[in-house]
């Protein structure tokens, strides 16, 4: 198995000025024959059968097992204080399932299959597993501002964590926080609200996964309103809920909350639009304690009189500037401050974020109470786990050398990211024709076709996946490789969490970026970020850089690297401010990119046989998201 990284060097692909004739080596050396693999699985018109929903369905039919009775009726004996109405109608507790009883949380039984099916075995490639760099999270220096900041916890213990979820945790083979749940957890436990900013890959899901499962397991549920209707037994009261931009993402937190509510009284549902509502109501009828959703999707069920949010305790909103730049402020400030939730006094308000612009800084004003402002390292800063390089490609030459690059590479999942959704099928196709196997996914193509490329590339039977920003945030794909900036973003914080999808969880990862005068836009902001994460600077953005200070050109949202600068701070620190505490040792410590253990043999060998359903990703995006149909 060869060094990606070294490859990569070997190429030489930035010697020198800009080449217009430029003849790649794989062109070069013209005998070599194309890539076998076998077609059938790649390409266009993949029918899965039973889509997304079923995929869910027949997951959840393991917890839907016979253990009957206590939680039937309305609330019935599941619902201790939660009583009356609202979840849990008529079906009895399954496996894995546990309950809230005469105000004590009672844990279901274990069960094996259960257990296999939500962790999976420790050497399993398609679980994350934590990377040789995972102790470096903790020389990331972490600044927490606000009022009484509380002291972070440093290991999985109960107290302050409820044991059973110490003890799915370590089902899932955590062995220690990383800094955002460090802190999280006490700041949770202490009744705080919290806006948090760490870089993609360290834990953010569980940044607020386990403090609010932890506080609801020793807690339990809100106890039931006197004034319920018969109209309310139709309706979903949820404690805990987290809105997040997109399916993708939204089917990603529901897995994570599956596997750390196991056993507990907390049933997690996801909702999100695109799919049947039906399914998604009928769901949610058999109990629904954390709400996972999109925001439009959330609306639709709320004007349908399908939630009451009267119950929630807690309001999780991830990826936050995402959800504002695809243009759902309308529909998250509807559902936050005009329907039956609780005030910012009564319930507690988590932001989560890779990066923090402005906008989200003073949306955070209006949802959240004296929060504790924590940051990981700088906002909008990159992972030293991923090694990052920029490359001088004119658009014409853009084929030939990712043609180099993944010749270099083994069978690694590479994902390349183009800015339209023309691109990514014109891309895939050539990719495809070349001999490599490559699927796309983008916002044009169906549920069912993105959920199978998405399906295909995790499971390496299509280790290319040519995508638009549709991949760019929070997916979690264990074993990404290298990403490639086939096209730049004009939006550097979009760069940040492309580069991301690689060097998660400790893990190293590469990221190469083609860069040419047409992207001097955010020439300045990426070379800080370069600078940031300690990467090597190729001259000619040094030289382009110059040249933009002069001429303009400036771009991006922020509009130049001076307003990079300014976001890493909590933005109530310019008016005035607290004390707040800094943690931290040094960052910048040693990064080793070690070389890339992936399987070995010969690169793009024919498929395996199909693994069945997918691992439940779905079609992206709002409906209502006009401004990002390019997607
Ligand atoms: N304490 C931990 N120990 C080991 N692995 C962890 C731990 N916490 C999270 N992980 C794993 O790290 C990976 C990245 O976590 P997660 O998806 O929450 O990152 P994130 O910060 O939300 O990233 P992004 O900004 O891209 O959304 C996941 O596979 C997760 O299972």
């Amino acid at each position: 198995m060869s060094d990606l990284s070294a490859e990569m060097n070997n190429l030489n692909l930035n010697g020198g000025a800009p080449r217009s004739s430029y003849v790649p080596p794989h062109q070069r050396n013209s005998n070599r024959a194309p890539r076998q693999f076998e077609q059938q699985s790649f390409q266009g018109g993949y029918q899965s059968e039973g889509g997304f929903n079923g995929g869910y369905q027949r997951g959840g039919d393991s917890f839907r097992g016979s253990r009957g009775g206590a939680r039937g009726g309305f609330g019935g004996s599941r619902g201790g204080s939660r009583g009356g109405f609202g979840g849990g109608r008529g079906y009895g507790p399954r496996a894995g399932e546990g309950k809230w009883e005469d105000g004590k949380h009672v844990p279901g039984a274990a069960s094996e299959k259960l257990e296999l099916e939500l962790f999976g075995v420790a050497e399993d490639p398609t679980f994350q597993s934590s990377g040789i760099n995972f102790d470096n999270y903790d020389d990331i220096p972490v600044e927490a501002t606000g009022d009484n900041v509380p002291e972070p916890i440093t290991a999985f213990t109960s107290p302050p964590l409820e044991a059973l979820l110490v003890e799915n945790i370590k089902l899932s083979r955590f062995t220690k926080p990383t800094p955002v749940q460090k802190y999280s957890v006490p700041i949770v436990a202490g009744g705080r609200d919290l806006m948090a900013c760490a870089q993609t890959g360290s834990g953010k899901t569980g940044g607020f996964l386990f403090p609010v499962l932890s506080q609801s397991y020793l807690n339990g549920p809100a106890p039931a309103t006197e004034s319920r209707t018969a109209f309310d037994k139709k309706k979903a009261f949820p404690t805990a809920l987290v809105l997040a931009p997109t399916r993708e993402l939204v089917s990603q937190i529901f897995e994570e909350a599956k596997k750390f509510s196991y056993r507990s009284w907390v049933r997690p549902c996801v909702v999100y639009g695109g799919a049947d509502i039906g399914t998604q109501i009928r769901n949610m009828d058999r109990g629904c304690d954390l709400l996972v959703a999109t925001p439009g999707r959330l609306n639709d069920l709320l004007e349908r009189g399908r939630v009451s949010l009267q119950n929630i305790k807690y309001l999780v909103l991830d990826e936050a500037d995402r959800m504002l730049d695809m243009g759902f402020e309308p529909q998250i400030r509807s559902i936050v401050q005009q329907t039956d939730m609780p005030g910012v006094n009564n319930r507690q308000t988590l932001m989560f974020s890779a990066t923090f612009p402005k906008d989200i800084q003073m949306l955070a004003r209006d949802f959240l109470k004296d929060y504790i402002f924590l940051s990981v390292g700088r906002v909008g800063s990159t992972s030293e786990n991923i090694t990052q390089k920029v490359i001088y490609v004119e658009d014409e030459d853009k084929r030939s050398t990712l043609l180099d690059i993944l010749s270099a590479a083994d069978a690694e999942l590479t994902l390349v990211f183009v800015e339209t959704k023309r691109m990514a099928d014109a891309l895939s196709d050539y990719l495809y024709n070349q001999g490599f196997p490559a699927t796309s996914i983008h916002g044009d193509r169906t549920q069912q076709e993105r959920e199978r490329a998405l399906e295909q590339f995790k499971s390496g039977r299509a280790p290319i996946l040519v995508a638009t920003a549709v991949a760019a945030r929070g997916l979690d794909i264990p074993n990404v490789k290298h990403v490639v900036n086939y096209d730049l973003p004009t939006d550097i914080d979009d760069y940040v969490h492309r580069i991301g999808r690689t060097g998660r969880a400790g893990n190293v990862g590469i990221a190469t970026a083609f860069f040419n005068r047409g992207n001097k836009n955010v020439v300045r902001e990426l070379t800080d970020i370069l600078t940031e994460a300690n990467q090597e600077i190729p001259d000619f953005l040094h030289t382009i850089s110059r040249e933009s200070s002069y001429g303009g050109g400036r771009g991006g949202r922020r509009g130049g690297s001076s307003s990079r600068g300014s976001q890493n701070r909590d933005f109530r620190k310019q008016s005035g401010g607290f004390g707040g505490s800094s943690n931290g040792g040094s960052f910048g410590g040693q990064s080793s990119f070690g070389g890339y253990n992936g399987g070995s043999g010969s690169a793009y060998n024919a498929p395996r046989a199909s693994t069945g359903s997918a691992a439940g990703y779905s079609s992206y995006g709002n409906p209502s998201a006009a401004s990002n149909s390019w997607w």
